[in-house]
């Protein structure tokens, strides 16, 4: 272990993030209502360009006057590079209640975006007396913003998660798809004369989880574009939860059911992180540092291993 520890990311449930629009008042208590733990109202790019003075006011109202329940209630402001990234900040801050958890910044490229938003932020908490302190997380959908990835993980203490947006970054990059995450009928090998799949979003999302490990953010997969494919989605979220990701969007209710399940983890996977941790307390009791667990090979890193599953699920149950 490096003498610089490894920051815990914040302990709480971030299994979903429920989506929608602001210019789309009908879906506020729908959101909700849903069983997602985390709602993010979209002033970005659902909202077309002559509904975001709207839009925001719609949010506003909605933050003070919906039951949020225990959700975490976030907002995604506009761009840096848009007219209307500061607006949504004053507004929010100054309009928006406390219920309010978290703004979430799209399209960042570099460290000093989040230092801009942090001194708008902070500046309008001083001036207005806000009491709680608004958290931040932020979306990862460029070129520059994988470029700079880390630094953008440390550049602020508001920051508690990091998504990937595959649109977004798909389109910087170039990549040759129209796709929303998920497969990817070009990105094959060919052995054989078969064809075997490979997951282009890879090694974006490892590179997120560890910016976010360093720092201690919680990593997020973004978007499932394809919201009638559901047996697609599972899959997806199944490698991003493998990577270490700890949630997903969702862009349609439907999909809300499918990250809770992949994300919540399995009662057989913590059966068997309790048997491990078991298999080692008794290893400890005879002085070793290994022993073998149904055949294999557990040592004292499987304990941090299975630790994190066990400390997951008491997480979610305790919600
Ligand atoms: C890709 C980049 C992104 O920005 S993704 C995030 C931004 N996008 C959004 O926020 C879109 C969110 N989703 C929607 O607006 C809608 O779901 C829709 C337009 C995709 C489809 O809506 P539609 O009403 O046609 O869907 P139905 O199947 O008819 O709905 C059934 C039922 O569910 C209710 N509903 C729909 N959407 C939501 C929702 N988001 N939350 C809660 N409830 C919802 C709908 O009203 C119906 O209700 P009912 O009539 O049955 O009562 C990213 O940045 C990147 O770069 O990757
Ligand atoms: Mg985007």
């Amino acid at each position: 272990m490096s003498f610089r520890l490894q920051p815990p990311a914040p302990a709480r449930p971030n299994r979903c993030q429920l989506f929608g629009p602001g210019s789309n008042v009908g879906l506020f208590e729908k959101m909700a209502g849903s069983a997602a733990d985390v709602v993010n109202i979209d002033l970005e790019d659902s909202v077309a360009p002559t509904d975001k003075d709207a839009a925001r006011r719609n949010t506003i109202q909605a933050i003070n006057d919906v039951d949020w329940g225990r959700k975490y209630l976030s907002v995604r402001i506009n761009g840096l590079d848009s007219p209307f990234w500061y607006r949504d900040v004053v507004d929010l801050l100054e309009q928006a209640g406390e219920r309010l958890d978290q703004i979430m910044i799209p399209k960042a490229g570099c460290a000093a975006d989040i230092y801009a938003v942090d001194a708008l932020v902070t500046s309008i908490e001083n001036a207005k007396g806000r009491r709680k302190r608004i958290s931040f997380e932020v979306i990862i959908e460029s070129a520059a913003g994988i470029s700079h990835v880390e630094e953008i993980a440390a550049a602020s203490p508001r920051l508690q998660a990091m998504s990937l947006g595959a649109a977004d970054f798909a389109a910087s990059m170039g990549m040759a798809t129209t796709g929303i995450g998920g497969t990817q009928e070009n990105y094959y090998m060919l052995h054989e004369g078969a064809k075997y799949w490979s997951d282009p979003w890879h090694w974006a999302q490892a590179a997120i989880v560890a910016a976010c490990r360093t720092h201690g953010l919680l990593p997020v997969d973004g978007p499932f574009g394809d919201f009638s494919d559901d047996e697609g989605f599972r899959a997806q979220a199944r490698r991003s939860a493998t990577l270490g990701m700890v949630g997903k969007w969702a862009i349609h209710p439907r999909q809300v059911a499918l990250a809770n399940e992949i994300f919540t983890p399995s009662e057989a996977a913590v059966q068997e992180a309790r048997e491990i941790l078991k298999a080692m307390e008794e290893a400890k009791a005879r002085g070793e540092g290994a022993t073998t667990y149904k055949g294999r090979l557990v040592d004292i890193a499987s304990i941090k291993q299975a630790e994190g599953i066990v400390k997951q699920a008491e997480m979610i149950t305790a919600q």
